[in-house]
């Protein structure tokens, strides 16, 4: 049985006073909801915020990107050792926004995403078809090859010891959400895709689904045997519809 993992991705937003209001909000609900994982991947800024005011809290954070060097001359950048440092436990790789925003190719996620697990960070590996490719009906054999390309260089084995979130590109931030039986086929198709490496990391690995996740539709999105949790966006910056959320995952 898998535990549901409820992940907020706040993106480039938030104040130190918003954060404060955030995760101290969060605070009664993570705690009530003692059967789900809930985590909060934040902007690198506030990590040290997010881990003071966490302190003694079952919430759980995260970075949204880390570099594949531990440390050097890469302005800019951020080691998943110090990472590490400030308590985070996952780091999200391969978001899409990385992905178009940032030119990262399948060979840089995928070296990302050693880096991350070698520094103990859990990586949460995001993939996802665009519009364009899900209306080519090629959603699968994109997921397959962003999977394939962190497997090459990884191996199957370290899925185990990652997450997984799909996300179609063409739900995210846009309202449009994938139905939850069309979620959960692609989901079903990650899972059986994995299984044909590894059948007990398929059965191991949680694969959250992200793309518009809101207080109204989570319930039916988390009722699908193989959605293991959400990736929130837009949702996780507001305490009540986050906590809607955890609740649903929680029954
Ligand atoms: O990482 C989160 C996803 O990009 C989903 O964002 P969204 O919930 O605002 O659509």
């Amino acid at each position: 049985m898998r535990q549901h993992l409820i992940m907020g991705n706040w993106k480039l937003n938030g104040t130190k006073a918003s954060v404060e209001a955030l995760v101290e909000g969060l605070k009664a609900p993570v705690a009530a909801a003692a059967n789900v994982e809930v985590a909060v991947c934040a902007p690198v800024i506030f990590l040290g915020q997010v881990e003071q005011l966490t302190a003694g809290s079952a919430l759980k954070y995260g970075s949204q990107d880390a570099d594949v060097h531990t440390s050097g001359a890469f302005t800019g950048e951020n080691s998943p050792v110090m990472l590490k440092e400030f308590g985070c436990k996952y780091a999200l790789v391969g978001h899409s926004e990385r992905r178009t925003l940032h030119a990262e190719t399948d060979a840089v996620v995928a070296a990302k995403f050693v880096a991350i697990q070698a520094a103990d960070l859990v990586p949460v590996l995001c993939i996802g078809e665009t519009l364009e490719q899900f209306e080519a009906n090629q959603t699968n054999a994109v997921v397959e090859a962003q999977l394939k390309a962190v497997i090459d260089v990884a191996g199957i084995e370290a899925l185990a010891k990652s997450v997984i979130a799909y996300e179609p590109v063409w739900a995210i931030g846009t309202g449009k959400t994938a139905t939850p039986e069309i979620a959960q086929a692609v989901h079903a198709h990650i899972r059986a895709y994995l299984a044909g490496f590894n059948a007990d990391v398929a059965a191991k690995v949680q694969v959250l689904y992200g793309g518009s996740m809101n207080a109204a539709n989570a319930a039916d999105l988390l009722a699908q045997a193989d959605i293991d949790g959400g990736l929130i966006g837009g949702a996780s910056l507001k305490v009540a519809d986050f906590t809607a959320i955890i609740e649903a995952a929680a029954k």
